[in-house]
């Protein structure tokens, strides 16, 4: 009480009964509370609360400012922190690496999703690389990592929230952040901020650059494939990896081949890009692959990537999502060196001009079908063909124009291969396959003997699949055993190759089946037979119907070439015959004009007789 009574002298005062001793005015005061029955000393209980509480917050500010100054400079000078987001591709490097070493996912706080996101496609493009997840891919005990016979597995990673984990002997705390504000469909955008405990942020770093080293390896060693997210706009995906393709083990003609990568190689030569520059011309690059389907368009596609390390953008046009705008803004964000595959060219039914609504076939007016003549057969044959094909495209709203504006328009990208694969080349609009745009063709067939040969050879290339292929295998050495198995394999292969129709079978469809066969090479020869019975007939049975086909279309082409004449010249009659009749109505209002003149003439002869005689008489 004294040290209170220090402090505040005018309320210790009433607080003893003496307030007059207090401020001025206090001993009325108190008069006053005491006649409501108020004791004064609660006001010296209430202050002297009040002031405590105000001492302890103002302790307790000045505390956290300290313990945040603490921390700052904690922070500033012992610890060092890199933030990375979700949204940049070194965040991927991160979650990979940190998936790849079971990094907090053992710890008590995870977050839990399924190795196949059934529910969100694009999760599940990002989850692939998240937890480096190849569909087929098999543990150490040869289980689908992916799945079970119950259905998809689960995926265990860090949690949303701080949480701690050790690397090489050193502490790292981490933190993620959840950004709530995502629409539904797409990504949740996360903060990641790693913190190392330590001055020098050079642990940090190692890791960082380990990360980023392991994704791009596995980059490396894979062909990435980018899709389209269906965002808005739509975007390129991640990238999944697929296992790499070697070019030996797609079957075509060798100097095909040969001419192709030379023609890639070089222009992914450091100095083409410079000569093409000097010599004012785009650097870009197109080819086409046309032809029969399962020959092998795709396959090598994938052959070439891996081969020439290269990222594989695909597009398609025949999807919805596709318009002229998202077809630029998408070119628009390819790196520099890629390839560019648009397969199935066709399939977006691409006409010479934005129809209504921008749906490309329906570009065919009648009004076009007005301008053609006989001068135009090819086009109408096209068109015919384009039409009985329109049955089975799918709706796009991208246009020849937008199109050949997204591969060499102004703004168009640099440095790309574009690579488009069709089944119907002659139903391509020239524009889109005029040098420039597509530098080099490559036809697709039917298998001839090489490629039949190729095949057999490549299916049972490996001899670890075919142990029993050479017996007495014990007995050999190494050398004499490979000679052996390559010595049967080429018999084989020959065997099978003079055996199979040239120019009747798709590679695909001979692969298939030999795949059927694929453990017993010998097995594959003895039913080719039966096989080739069954297949024959549907091959004659195709072949008819594709001859019928192609008679109805081209009886159909001549019909409509015809009709088109026949309108034509009855449109030349009609204009001659009203020709005719103009100038007839001209000659007969030429033939009145002098008939008049003529009549006007003689009136005015015969008024100028009158008039002398009429003179003459007068003057008389
Ligand atoms: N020339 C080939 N060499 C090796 N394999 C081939 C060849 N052609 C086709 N195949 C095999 O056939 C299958 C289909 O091939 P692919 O998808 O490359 O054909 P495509 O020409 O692109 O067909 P589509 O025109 O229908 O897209 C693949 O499994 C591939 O391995």
């Amino acid at each position: 009480m004294e040290a209170i009574s220090a402090v505040l002298p005018g309320l210790t005062a009433s607080a003893t009964g003496d307030p007059s001793e207090g401020f001025p005015g206090g001993q009325f005061m108190g008069n006053m509370l005491a006649s409501i029955g108020f004791d004064p000393s609660l006001l010296v209980k209430i202050s002297v609360t009040i002031t405590i509480f105000a001492s302890m917050f103002g302790f307790l500010s000045n505390a956290w400012e300290g313990i945040s100054q603490m921390s700052r400079f904690f922070s500033e000078n012992f610890i060092s922190s890199a933030t990375i987001r979700s949204t940049d591709e070194a965040y991927v490097y991160i979650m990979r690496f940190l998936y790849a070493h079971n990094i907090s996912t053992d710890s008590r706080l995870f977050g839990v999703t399924c190795r196949r996101n059934q529910m969100n496609p694009n999760y599940r493009e990002h989850a692939k690389w998240n937890g480096q997840d190849a569909e087929n891919e098999v543990d150490g005990d040869g289980f689908n990592i992916v799945e079970d016979s119950l259905g998809p597995k689960l995926k265990y990673n860090a949690a949303p929230g701080f949480s701690h984990f050790w690397y090489k002997h050193r502490l790292f705390l981490m933190q993620r952040k959840l950004k709530d504000d995502y629409y539904g469909f797409e990504e949740p955008e996360v903060d990641l901020t790693l913190i190392s405990i330590g001055r020098s942020p050079l642990a940090l770093r190692c890791l960082l650059e380990e990360a980023r080293a392991e994704y791009l390896r596995d980059r490396q060693s894979n062909t990435l494939i980018h899709t389209i997210v269906a965002s808005y706009p739509p975007n390129w995906s991640v990238g999944y990896p697929r296992p790499p393709r070697s070019l030996d083990s797609v079957i075509m003609k060798k100097q095909d081949k040969e001419r192709l990568l030379k023609d890639m190689k070089e222009y992914l030569a450091p100095n083409t890009v410079h000569w093409y520059h000097k010599h004012g011309l785009p650097y870009r690059r197109g080819y086409l692959f046309y032809g029969l389907p399962g020959a092998g368009k795709t396959s090598l596609t994938m052959a070439l990537a891996c081969e020439l390390n290269l990222p594989i953008y695909c597009l398609s046009l025949a999807s919805t999502m596709m318009s002229d705008d998202n077809l630029l803004g998408l070119f628009g964000k390819l790196p520099k060196r890629c390839i560019v595959l648009m397969e199935d060219i066709d399939s977006a039914g691409i006409d010479k001009r934005p129809g209504p609504g921008g749906r490309l076939y329906t570009a065919l007016t009648s009004q076009d079908e007005e301008d053609d003549d006989e001068d135009h057969a090819e086009d109408i044959r096209k068109r015919e063909e384009r039409k009985k094909l329109q049955l089975f495209k799918s709706e796009s709203t991208v246009t020849l124009s937008g199109l050949l504006n997204a591969i060499d328009g102004i703004s168009s990208h640099e440095g790309r291969i574009l690579i488009m694969t069709t089944n119907y080349r002659q139903l391509l609009d020239d524009a889109l396959i005029r040098p420039g745009r597509v530098d080099m063709e490559i036809k697709f067939e039917h298998a001839d003997i090489e490629v039949l040969e190729g095949i057999f050879r490549g299916v049972y290339a490996d001899p670890d699949d075919l142990p029993d292929f050479i017996r007495g295998k014990e007995k050999m050495t190494d050398e004499e055993y490979m000679r052996r198995y390559h010595e049967k394999l080429n018999k084989l292969a020959h065997e099978f190759a003079s055996r199979v129709p040239s120019g009747k079978f798709s590679p695909a469809q001979v692969q298939g089946y030999l795949l059927g066969h694929k453990s017993d090479p010998e097995e594959a020869m003895d039913c080719l037979d039966e096989w080739l019975e069954s297949k024959v007939d549907e091959i004659n049975q195709l072949e008819e119907a594709e001859k019928k086909a192609k008679e109805r279309l081209e009886r159909a082409a001549e019909r409509k070439i015809k009709e088109l004449q026949k309108k034509k010249k009855e449109r030349l009659k009609q204009e001659r015959q009203e020709k005719e009749e103009e100038e007839e109505e001209e000659k007969a209002r030429k033939e009145k004009e002098v008939e008049a003149a003529a009549e006007a003439e003689k009136e005015k002869r015969n008024k100028g007789g009158l008039g002398k005689w009429l003179v003459r008489r007068d003057t008389s």
